[in-house]
C-alpha cells in the first residue's frame, strides 16, 4: 500500500499523448467534484461538461466517466453528455451516442431497500436511493461506521449481493459491479482497443478500476490523501487533476 507522498506526479499528459494512444477513465466524485456532505449538495461547475467534451476530442473519443452514480444521477448534475461514461459503480455503461454497452443491471429487490431504508431512519443516516444499488450514507455520523457496514455485509450475505464502501458509504450491490468491469468493457470497444488505459480515482472503489488499466499495460493515479495499492502516480487534489487534465 502506497502512501500518497510516496508516489510522484503523473508525467504531462502531452508527453504521454506523444508517445501513443492512451485512454482515459476518470472518477467523478472526489476527483472532478468536491465532495460535499449529502450526495446531492455537491457543486459542479456550468463549465464542466464543455470541458470534458474538449478531452473527448482531444483523446480521440478514448475517454470515459466511471462513476459510483447512477447514471440518471450523473446527468441530472453534469447534464447531458455525448461521452462515454459508466455509472453504479462501472455496471451501466453507455456509449457517446447512448447507445447501451452490456446489460442494465438489475435493481434491488424492494424488501431488501425496505431493510436499508429502516436502518438508515433508526441510525440517524442518509440513505441515497439509486438505480442499481442502496446506499447508507454515515458522513454525518462517522461514530456509525463500524456498525453500518457490518450490517451491510449481513444484508449482502441474506440478498446475494455485495458491499461497496467508499468515503462516508457502504453500498449494497449486485454482484460484478465494479469499476474494472466498466474499464474491461469499453478498452474492448474501438477506439478504446490497443491504446494505454489511464485511471484516475480518489478512492476505494476507483482501485479495481486501476488494476483493470494495469491488465492494459496502463496504470492509476490516486487523488489526494488516501492511501493507494494499485496507483503508480498521484496528483494531490481536485484542482491538481483539473491542471493535469488542462480542464
Ligand atoms: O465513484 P464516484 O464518482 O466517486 O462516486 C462515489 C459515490 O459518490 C457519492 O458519494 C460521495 O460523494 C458525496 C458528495 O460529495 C458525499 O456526500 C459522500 O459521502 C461520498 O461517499 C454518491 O452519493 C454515491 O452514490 C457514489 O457511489
Amino acid at each position: 500500500m502506497a502512501s500518497p507522498s510516496s508516489l510522484p506526479s503523473p508525467p504531462p499528459l502531452a508527453d504521454l499523448l506523444a508517445a501513443g494512444p492512451v485512454a482515459l477513465f476518470l472518477d467523478f466524485d472526489g476527483t472532478l467534484v468536491e465532495i460535499a456532505p449529502e450526495p446531492g449538495d455537491i457543486h459542479v461547475p456550468d463549465s464542466l461538461a464543455d470541458a470534458l467534451h474538449r478531452l473527448h476530442e482531444r483523446l480521440n473519443g478514448r475517454f470515459a466517466l466511471v462513476t459510483g452514480r447512477a447514471l440518471d444521477d450523473l446527468a441530472s448534475h453534469l447534464g447531458e453528455v455525448t461521452l462515454c461514461r459508466a455509472g453504479s459503480h462501472g455496471a451501466s455503461r453507455l456509449l457517446p451516442d447512448g447507445s447501451r454497452l452490456g446489460d442494465e443491471p438489475e435493481a434491488l429487490s424492494a424488501d431488501c431497500v425496505s431493510e436499508l431504508r429502516a436502518y438508515a431512519e433508526m441510525h440517524d443516516l442518509f440513505y441515497e436511493t439509486k438505480s442499481h444499488g442502496g446506499a447508507l450514507h454515515f458522513r454525518a455520523r462517522p461514530e456509525k461506521a463500524r456498525a453500518t457496514l457490518d450490517f451491510a455485509h449481513e444484508v449482502a450475505e441474506r440478498h446475494d449481493l455485495c458491499v461497496t464502501s467508499g468515503k462516508g458509504v457502504a453500498e449494497l450491490v449486485r454482484p460484478g459491479a465494479d469499476k474494472g468491469g466498466a474499464v474491461r468493457a469499453f478498452m474492448a470497444e474501438q477506439p478504446f482497443t490497443g491504446s494505454m488505459p489511464i485511471f484516475i480515482g480518489d478512492d476505494t472503489t476507483d482501485e479495481d478500476g486501476m488494476a483493470a488499466a494495469i491488465e492494459f499495460s496502463g496504470f492509476g493515479i490516486a487523488v489526494g490523501e488516501r492511501d493507494s495499492d494499485a496507483a503508480r502516480y498521484h496528483l494531490e487534489d481536485i484542482a491538481a487533476v483539473h491542471k493535469w487534465l488542462d480542464l
